[in-house]
């Protein structure tokens, strides 16, 4: 990491054009980033800053081990991959809610308070991107589940006979209608993050506050003008 530049990595994927928007922004002009060229960094030298582009599920790694000073991630990621990164700012963009979901014809009954009883998923078999999230969540209900790692198309599982639910990200609801899958229990809601590397965070404090504080300033901005 040099001293007077910051490393900061970005998400390709659903969350690098809001990236690329806000840090464009606040100064540090980055339009030209594409995850459609292979080039996977980038320096701004008029910006004092590098951008590199990684797997959305990478960045903590890459911020953990000081590869990036800073980096931007959704907050799901880093619950899942739980690295010793520290979290700055709440950027807004990216938001999704988690949930327990299982299929039209084996869902729960519901309980007099409205909600789905989820007493009979003790032990049982749960797809997901997110073993992590999926545990804690049935382990904080007294209730213990079999996580069955999978890297996407996580609503196949129950349809195949792999897992009885699943534990995934919900948007528009259409992945999980298209699916004959049923909502059971959410979460949790999720928005992307800016995170740091805690020794830069520490030897560059004046440089990333400044940068935090034109974030937030944006972001309150763009708040009050909606
Ligand atoms: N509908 C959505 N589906 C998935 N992620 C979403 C959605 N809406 C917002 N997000 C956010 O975008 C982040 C990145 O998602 P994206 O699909 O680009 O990468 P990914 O497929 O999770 O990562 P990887 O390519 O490493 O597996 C998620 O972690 C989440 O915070
Ligand atoms: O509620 P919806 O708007 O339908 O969005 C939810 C879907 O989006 C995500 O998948 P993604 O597009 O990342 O693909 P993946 O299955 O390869 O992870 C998520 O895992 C769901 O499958």
């Amino acid at each position: 990491m040099e001293q007077d530049f910051l490393t900061i990595a970005l998400p390709k994927g659903k969350l690098l054009i809001d990236s690329i928007q806000l840090l464009s922004r606040i100064g540090i002009e980055c339009s030209h980033v594409n995850e459609d060229s292979r080039k996977l960094f980038y320096d701004l030298p008029d910006s004092k800053v590098k951008i590199i582009i990684c797997r959305a599920t990478d960045i903590p790694t890459f911020v953990e081990y000081g590869a990036a000073d800073l980096g931007i991630a959704g907050k799901d990621t880093l619950l899942e991959e739980n690295k010793d990164v520290a979290e700055l700012l709440d950027l807004r963009f990216g938001y999704c809610r988690f949930v327990v979901a299982m299929p039209e014809a084996s869902v729960p009954p519901k309980l007099p308070n409205g909600k789905y009883d989820l007493s009979g998923l003790n032990h049982q078999r749960v797809a997901t991107k997110f073993p992590r999230v999926a545990e804690t969540f049935f382990n904080g209900l007294g209730m213990q589940v079999h996580p069955i790692k999978l890297h996407g198309n996580i609503e196949l599982a129950p349809c195949v006979g792999l897992a009885e639910m699943i534990v995934d990200i919900v948007s528009t609801g259409k992945t999980l209608k298209q699916n004959h899958l049923i909502e059971v229990a959410p979460i949790l809601e999720a928005t992307s993050r800016l995170i740091a590397n805690r020794v830069s965070y520490r030897m560059k404090y004046q440089r990333i506050r400044n940068l935090v504080e034109r974030l937030r300033e944006d972001l309150q901005e763009n708040l009050l003008a909606k």
